[in-house]
């Protein structure tokens, strides 16, 4: 990791009527970093953003920004991606941009930000009529207005279509190429793969695993998993060392694919319906927890 930006020291969230939703999260965030929690609904990842964004004052532990706790000044120099609601009515895309541009002393280039969002075919669109993807670059852009050197994005893709949801991974990926570090919290393992540098795992309020998506891959599973009908497999030949049977289906998970595929290659099985996968973060989720991420 690079120089740390933010850390989360041994954060506690417990509301009011006893929920305890965070419960003891520490991680650091390195300067120009993007960095994604993970996890399924009720995990504590929105709260922990919360306290991370300095708008939710935790109930133990602290934040540090640039090896500091957060203070006033703190505020200018991050953004925050809001809910549709803070948009109001009868606004045009371009004057929510210029109302919450007036809130900041620091301001980015306006025409930068415009192309930076692809803002400019939708800029006198009234901000009710927005596809879900409009809004979200709209939203995006309203994050980055005091030009922030860290910025945060809750469930940025949720509700949005495949096409509109990968449309805005790549506007991310610009805003992250240009050296902005960003804290998302996700729930679609493959938005943390193809987005974060480095990602927790957070479960009930506590981070279960933290690394890049690569290296806890290769910590937890194996590398591939390749897999036949078992019926496929010839009549009284010995398995290949590893396999095993799951329902109808032969699965053989290794470190290395060659000498797999030789072996089956040489055992005169049926190879057309043969599949071989890379483990997941989804994969990794469940069995760190014994539980899906989506359920
Ligand atoms: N204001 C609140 N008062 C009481 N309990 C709350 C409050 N906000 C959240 N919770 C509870 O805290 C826990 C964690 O919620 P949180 O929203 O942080 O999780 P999450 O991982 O972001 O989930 P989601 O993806 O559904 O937003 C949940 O059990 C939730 O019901």
């Amino acid at each position: 990791m690079t120089t740390p930006i933010l850390e989360a020291r041994e954060l506690v969230k417990v509301y009011p009527g006893g929920v305890r939703a965070v419960d003891g999260i520490g991680f650091a965030v390195g300067a120009a970093e993007c960095f994604g929690l993970l996890g399924p609904n009720g995990a504590g990842k929105t709260t922990t953003l919360e306290m991370l964004e300095g708008v939710l004052a935790p109930s133990g532990g602290e934040v540090h920004y640039r090896g500091r706790p957060l203070d006033a000044a703190y505020r200018e120099v991050v953004g925050i991606q809001f809910q549709a609601t803070a948009l109001q009515d009868f606004q045009r895309v371009g004057e929510a941009l210029e109302m919450f541009a007036r809130l900041y002393r620091r301001g980015a280039d306006r025409d930068e930000l415009i192309a930076l969002c692809d803002l400019e075919p939708i800029l006198g669109r009234d901000t009710r009529r927005l596809s879900g993807g409009q809004r979200q670059r709209l939203l995006l852009a309203i994050a980055l207005v005091n030009d922030p050197e860290l910025i945060f994005l809750d469930e940025p893709t949720t509700g949005l279509d495949p096409q509109s949801r990968r449309n805005f991974w790549r506007l991310i990926e610009r805003v992250r190429a240009r050296g902005t570090t960003i804290v998302l919290t996700t729930h679609y393992m493959e938005e943390a793969e193809r987005l974060c540098d480095r990602i927790a795992i957070v479960d009930h309020g506590r981070v279960i695993a933290e690394g890049t998506p690569a290296a806890l891959l290769r910590a937890h599973l194996p590398a591939a998993v390749v897999r036949l009908p078992a019926a496929a497999w010839p009549a009284g030949l010995a398995l290949p060392e590893g396999a095993r049977r799951v329902d109808a289906t032969l699965e053989i998970a290794t470190e290395r694919l060659a000498p797999v595929l030789a072996e089956l290659a040489a055992s005169g099985a049926d190879l057309d319906a043969l599949r071989v996968s890379a483990p997941t973060l989804e994969d990794l989720f469940l069995k760190l927890t014994g539980h899906a991420l989506r359920g």
